[in-house]
This record gives C-alpha cells, structure tokens and sequence, in this order.
C-alpha cells in the first residue's frame, strides 16, 4: 500500500512570538507536493503560526493534550482547544513527556482517545533507551508501548506512529536505516495483529532521532518509514524543507 510521506516538525520548548512566526511562514512558503508536511509549535505559538500557515497546505498539531475533554486542569491544554485553534494533528506520548512528566502507556492511549474525539489525528510516539537496546530488548519494549498506548480505535486515518530511539533524539547518534526499517517493520507486525492487516499497513510510521537533512534520505528510502518526527532540523527551515523534498526520493 502506498503512504504519503508526513514530515512532521516537533519544535518541542523553543521559539518565541516574532522567530516562530518567521519560521512558520518560510515552512508555508515551501513545496509540499509529494507529502504532507506538519509543524507542532509550542502551545503559546499555535495560534500565531495558524495564522501565518493560512493558505498554505502545512498542518498545524500541538505537542500534548490532556485527556479530559475540560475542567479544573491548571497548565494544561485539552484536544477540542487545539482543534478550535485549526490543529489536525496531536504528539502524544514523546519520551521527553514519558520522562518529564512521567506519563504512562495508560495515559497516552486515553489522551489518544481525546485526541479522536476532539478529530484530531494522533501521533504516538513510542522508543527504547540506550540500556534496553543494549540489553536486547527494543522489539519487546517497542511492542509494549504500542500495547499500552495505541487505542483499539486508532485507524490508518486517526493515527500515526513515530518510532523514537531515545538514545538517538538530540544526540546526532542515530540507527543505521537498515535497523531504524527493522524495527518500524516489527511495528507495523505488531499493530497488524491488534488493529488488523489493512490498518496496520495503511498507517503512517514516522523515524524520529537526529533525522537531518544528511540522513533523511536513506532513511525515507525505507520500506516501512513512512516519515520523519523532526526535532532540531525542523527549527531551521531551509533543513525541514531539505528533510521534505528527501522523502519524495
Ligand atoms: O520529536 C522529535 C524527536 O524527538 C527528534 O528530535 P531531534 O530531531 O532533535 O533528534
């Protein structure tokens, strides 16, 4: 089955009103045939980079969301505001959360359902650190996560995977593509088995770690990477863009 490629930008805690603003507005000015591109600012950013994105074919996400609809949730941002502020796209589970905040499989299925309900799409992250890779253990650790995480509702449609190595994200170190695709190849085997064949192979699975315009290339030649979840890269846009026209080979 053939996917377009979604090359998503994580710009995780940086930029503020003026920088984020020229950002978004360079990524809008890009070509965006072949794929689709996505930028997932802070949430103090998402209505200014609407803005600038108007008219362009670049998606907007948010980086979180809670998994309660509204209420007594000091900090918090929940799906229907992201939607409300054109958002069609959520980042869900990020290791950077899992570690920050501590936020369980548990609770990143149930911010997946928000995230459906609201008519977001759900992008679950999912990666092993370096001591479980060393020990062996990534396909088990992956496969849990996916378990814990992935509602039995995800759909090719409402859902996307990004396949995370801790170890590889900011670090520049990243898997050799042959593995990255090893593991993105257990990925879909494993969704096939809970959400079916015709899912598993419809849904998107992005790489993210140190994807750059140097690597993504190879990366995006993978049977199974379908994408990239780009971190540092996509603060520059003249990089994100390079990372954009990669992966229409
Ligand atoms: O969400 C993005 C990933 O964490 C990758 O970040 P990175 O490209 O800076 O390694």
């Amino acid at each position: 089955m053939s996917r377009t490629p979604l090359i998503a930008g994580n710009w995780k805690m940086n930029g503020l009103l003026a920088d984020g603003t020229a950002l978004a507005t360079a990524v809008a000015q890009g070509d965006a045939s072949g794929c689709e591109i996505l930028v997932c600012p802070p949430a103090t950013l998402i209505h200014a980079v609407a803005q600038a994105l108007k008219g362009s074919t670049v998606k907007l996400g948010g980086q979180d969301c809670h998994a309660a609809e509204k209420g007594a949730h000091t900090g918090d941002v929940s799906a229907a505001m992201l939607k409300d502020l054109r958002c069609s796209h959520v980042i869900l589970g990020h290791s950077e959360r899992r570690q920050d905040h501590g936020e369980t499989d548990a609770q990143v299925s149930e911010k997946a359902l928000a995230a459906y309900a609201a008519g977001l799409v759900a992008v679950i992250c999912v990666g092993e650190t370096e001591a479980e890779r060393d020990a062996g253990d990534t396909m088990k650790v992956i496969s849990a996560q996916l378990d814990g995480s992935v509602p039995k509702g995800a759909t090719a449609e409402n859902t996307v995977i990004a396949y995370e190595p801790v170890w590889a994200i900011g670090t520049g170190r990243t898997p050799t593509a042959e593995e990255a695709n090893a593991v993105h190849v257990h990925i879909r085997a494993h969704l096939s088995g809970g959400l079916g064949a015709d899912t598993a192979s419809g849904m998107r699975i992005l790489y993210g770690g140190s994807m750059k315009p140097g690597n993504a290339a190879e990366l995006l030649a993978q049977s199974d990477i379908d994408g990239g979840l780009i971190g540092g890269a996509a603060l520059k846009a003249d990089d994100f863009l390079a990372i954009a026209a990669a992966s229409k080979g």
